[in-house]
């Protein structure tokens, strides 16, 4: 669906063995802690070490990326890094629309750390009239009108749903309609999708309430033992729902079903 660009030669790709190709994400996954410590390069025992595997088979699968090393200095992290994410296909290009350009679409089109990690965003749509055409993060909006034709044009396959909740299920479903099959949806409720689309949530508040029930265990735990213990009190759910307020006068957080 993705009308990605990839760097892969075919040639190369049909000539790696399947158990190379299995071993792949091991070396992948050594050599990213590598790079995210800065280290520049790494011998073949050392990366061997960090993914499991035995050096002269690392060698060997190294051979098939076209990869040697220099004697003495050994792999080039960043460049392997590249060559062994090229070859698993994750250089490839995903465009990515963004629909509802309030606060939150907006920051999220000025993120720059899509781009590197293969996500392009292709357009930027908002059904407010007096958006349209105006730039955010150099791209201009573009009216819902032309949401089919965006998707359409750009081979968009990957949507990103900002927009108020009452508007999700509607804007998810024109974009399922015109040939989206993955969404990550940050409005605050249930999208429902055909068979075949993914839909990934993202939901901050339900983040920081796991985060509030941890911290009243927390606290809990601390005032646990010193002299009384307070008397039974709602928690939960039906202290929230009742505006009581817990034991140490918090509004106790509410956990999602
Ligand atoms: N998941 C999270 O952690 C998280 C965090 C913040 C906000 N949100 C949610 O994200 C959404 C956006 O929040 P915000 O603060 O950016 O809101 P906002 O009001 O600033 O922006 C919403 C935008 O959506 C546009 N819009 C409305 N209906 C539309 C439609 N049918 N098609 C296209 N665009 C439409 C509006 O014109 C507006 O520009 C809300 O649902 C909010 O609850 C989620």
């Amino acid at each position: 669906m993705a009308t990605g660009r990839t760097h892969r030669p075919a040639t190369r790709s049909r000539g790696i063995p399947e158990a190379t190709v299995a071993r792949l994400p091991l070396y992948l996954r050594a050599l990213t802690a590598l790079s995210e410590r800065s280290v520049p390069t790494v011998s073949s025992e050392e990366l061997a070490a960090a993914a499991g595997v035995n050096s002269a088979k690392l060698r060997k699968d190294f051979s098939y990326l076209g990869s040697y090393g220099t004697r003495g200095v050994g792999y080039d992290v960043e460049y392997l890094v590249y060559q062994i994410s090229r070859e698993l296909g994750l250089t490839q290009d995903w465009p990515v629309v963004i629909v509802g350009i309030g606060n939150l679409g907006a920051a999220l089109a000025n993120y720059g750390g899509f781009a590197s990690r293969g996500f392009r965003v292709a357009a930027l749509i908002d059904a407010d009239p007096a958006m349209a055409g105006k730039p955010v993060a150099g791209i201009p909006v573009q009216h819902t009108d032309e949401l089919e034709k965006i998707i359409s044009d750009n081979g968009v396959s990957i949507g990103v749903i900002a927009t108020p909740a009452g508007a999700a299920q509607q804007v998810c479903e024109r974009l399922v309609a015109a040939g989206v099959t993955s969404i990550l949806n940050f409005a605050p409720t249930v999208l429902s999708v055909p068979d075949g689309v993914d839909v990934r949530k993202v939901d901050l508040s339900i983040e920081l309430q796991i985060l509030a029930f941890h911290e009243q265990r927390k606290a809990g735990e601390e005032t646990e033992g010193e002299a009384a213990v307070p008397p039974a009190a709602p928690t939960g759910a039906a202290a929230a729902a009742d505006g009581r307020k817990g034991p140490d006068g918090d509004v106790p957080a509410v956990m999602p079903a």
